[in-house]
């Protein structure tokens, strides 16, 4: 097993939420860090937003902070819409030591990695990823999409990609309606991001993925940390959880691109060398004391 480098992050201060109920479920992760699981999407929280998907990668600092942070904790887990096997290679995440119990969510919960086993498990594969597959290319001919829209395969879904368009939000609110309707034909759902309209097949979002981690694990309480639209179902998975009476911290890896997912957040901030730090000051806050 590789030893991580300690976290290149500099602030280790623990930053205050803004909201009663984050307080309140950042004190009840502290009290008893053993109980807590921390959930963390990838993709604009553990690694900055690139033009390139295939060029992300987590933040140099992230690999150590998690190693830091997991073996005090009841779990942590990486809750993504990219294939599991992509987050791990790209978060560099495999064989890391302080890792060992690891889990990586995939396709918002369809796929699981387990660092227990390196293995990954997943759902049937949906007949209509392979139909939408193949009528893709001519369907954006069809409907006009803009140059540069270009549409990432990424086995279990489909997702187009408007970033690199030459007006990326045009392209993005002009596909919106009409690849809604190509994913209902097949019986599938579409899942806008930050300019990325996926077709995916129904029955599983982060929130769903969240809550039976949380069973799983035994969870008193919880922290989930997201940056876009995909990430506002494990949002609503925590309020309800809250509601029934486990404390949660919702945190916003800040963007000004996805304004729904700060007005969420007990606590936002700037971006994943921010989620590093916090990361790294949950982890030095939770050491046990000589
Ligand atoms: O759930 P996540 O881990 O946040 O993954 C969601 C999507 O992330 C990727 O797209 C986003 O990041 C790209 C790289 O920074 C960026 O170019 C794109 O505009 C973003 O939407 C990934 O490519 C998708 O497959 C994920 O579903």
């Amino acid at each position: 097993m590789a030893t991580p480098p300690p976290p290149a992050v500099p602030d280790r201060a623990l930053p205050e939420p803004a909201t009663a109920a984050g307080r309140e479920g950042l004190a009840a992760l502290l009290a008893h860090p053993g109980r807590a699981v921390v959930a963390l999407d990838f993709d604009g929280t553990l690694a900055e937003i690139t033009d390139d998907p295939e060029r992300s990668r987590a933040h140099p600092g992230a690999v150590a902070a998690i190693a830091a942070l997991a073996p005090r904790v009841a779990s942590v887990a990486v809750i993504t819409g990219r294939p599991a096997a992509t987050a791990v290679e790209y978060g560099g995440f495999a064989g890391v030591s302080g890792l060992e119990h690891l889990v990586v969510l995939g396709h918002y919960g369809a796929e699981r990695w387990d660092a227990a086993t390196g293995e990954v498990t997943a759902a049937p594969e949906h007949p209509g990823v392979t139909a939408v597959r193949a009528e893709l290319p001519d369907f954006l001919r069809e409907t006009g999409a803009r140059p540069g829209t270009w549409v990432e395969d990424k086995g279990r879904a489909l997702a187009v990609h408007t970033r690199r368009a030459d007006d990326p939000h045009a392209a993005f609110d002009a596909l919106h309606t009409p690849l809604a309707g190509l994913a209902a034909r097949h019986g599938l759902i579409l899942e806008p991001g930050r300019l990325v309209l996926e077709l995916r097949p129904p029955g599983m979002d982060k929130g769903v993925a969240l809550a039976e981690h949380l069973r799983d694990t035994g969870a008193t309480a919880v922290l989930y940390a997201g940056d876009d639209l995909g990430d506002l179902p494990a949002f609503a998975a925590v309020d309800k959880l809250r509601s029934d009476g486990m404390p949660g911290l919702l945190v916003c890896s800040g963007s000004d691109e996805v304004p729904e997912v700060a007005t969420r957040a007990d606590l936002t901030i700037p971006g994943p060398p921010a989620v590093v730090a916090l990361l790294a000051a949950l982890a030095e806050a939770t050491a046990p004391t000589a």
